[in-house]
């Protein structure tokens, strides 16, 4: 039998993109057991699931390991791997945003010192800027950082507002508009062409029902 292999991000979309595959007729059963399994089989969807880190989903994707995947156009953006990006899923929205202490501004500083999970981004936001920077590479806990004087400013996800809120920061400006995309191999769109492209329109189809609901 032929598979189809995807890999979902397990962390915080994970819930999303079950309720996505469930809603496109795929037998989750297996997949909301709150077992340790990384790898499921459904045979009546000819689907294998696998489930990654987050920042681990461009990596199989490219490397074929899984077909397709789904992930965060953050993950995306930082890390510029050659795939193809298939389908704006409209879940996991959020925004990238330059946040930093209420009160402070970025104006008139030469040399700005950014924290970030997000180097790469950060790097070609503040250059395009012509805006000189150090980044300061973070791991989590970023808003910290401008906190404690370890940056000036931190470059993050800012979903509810609520942890900057309650860490006395700031957005002083909005880089852009983040959620979920569909990502897919470059050699398995031409091998499993019929297969992939019948997957992509079911979700396509899910994705446009749930923005019209909405
Ligand atoms: N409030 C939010 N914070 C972080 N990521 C968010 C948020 N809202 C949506 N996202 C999206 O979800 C993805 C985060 O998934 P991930 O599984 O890495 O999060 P996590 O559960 O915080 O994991 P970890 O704690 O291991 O970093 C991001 O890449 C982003 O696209
Ligand atoms: O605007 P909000 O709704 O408050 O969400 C944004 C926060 O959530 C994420 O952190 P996460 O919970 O992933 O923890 P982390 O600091 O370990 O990355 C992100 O890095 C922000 O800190």
């Amino acid at each position: 039998m032929e598979w189809i292999k995807i890999g979902l991000a397990k962390g915080r979309l994970l819930e999303e993109e079950i309720k996505l595959l469930r809603n496109i007729g795929v037998d989750c059963s297996v997949l909301t057991s709150k077992s340790r399994q990384l790898v499921f089989e459904i045979p009546e969807n000819n689907l294998q699931v696998v489930m990654l880190k987050a920042p681990d989903v461009p990596t199989y994707v490219e490397h074929g390991i899984v077909d397709m995947g789904i992930v965060g156009k953050d993950v995306l953006l930082e890390q510029e791997k050659q795939l193809y990006e298939v389908v704006d899923l409209r879940l996991g929205k959020c925004r990238l945003s330059v946040a930093g202490k209420d009160g402070d501004t970025m104006e008139g500083k030469k040399h700005l010192r950014v924290a970030t999970k997000y180097p790469n981004i950060a790097k070609r936001y503040f250059a395009e800027k012509v805006q000189s920077v150090e980044i300061i590479k973070q791991e989590g806990s970023v808003e910290l950082a401008p906190i404690l004087g370890l940056s000036d400013v931190i470059l993050d996800i800012v979903e509810t507002g609520n942890t900057l809120r309650a860490n006395g920061l700031i957005v002083m400006e909005d880089v852009m508009e983040i959620s979920a995309r569909l990502v897919l191999n470059k050699v398995s769109y031409k091998t499993k062409k019929d297969m992939v492209r019948k997957l992509i329109e079911r979700i396509n189809t899910e994705v446009d029902k749930q923005s019209f609901n909405v």
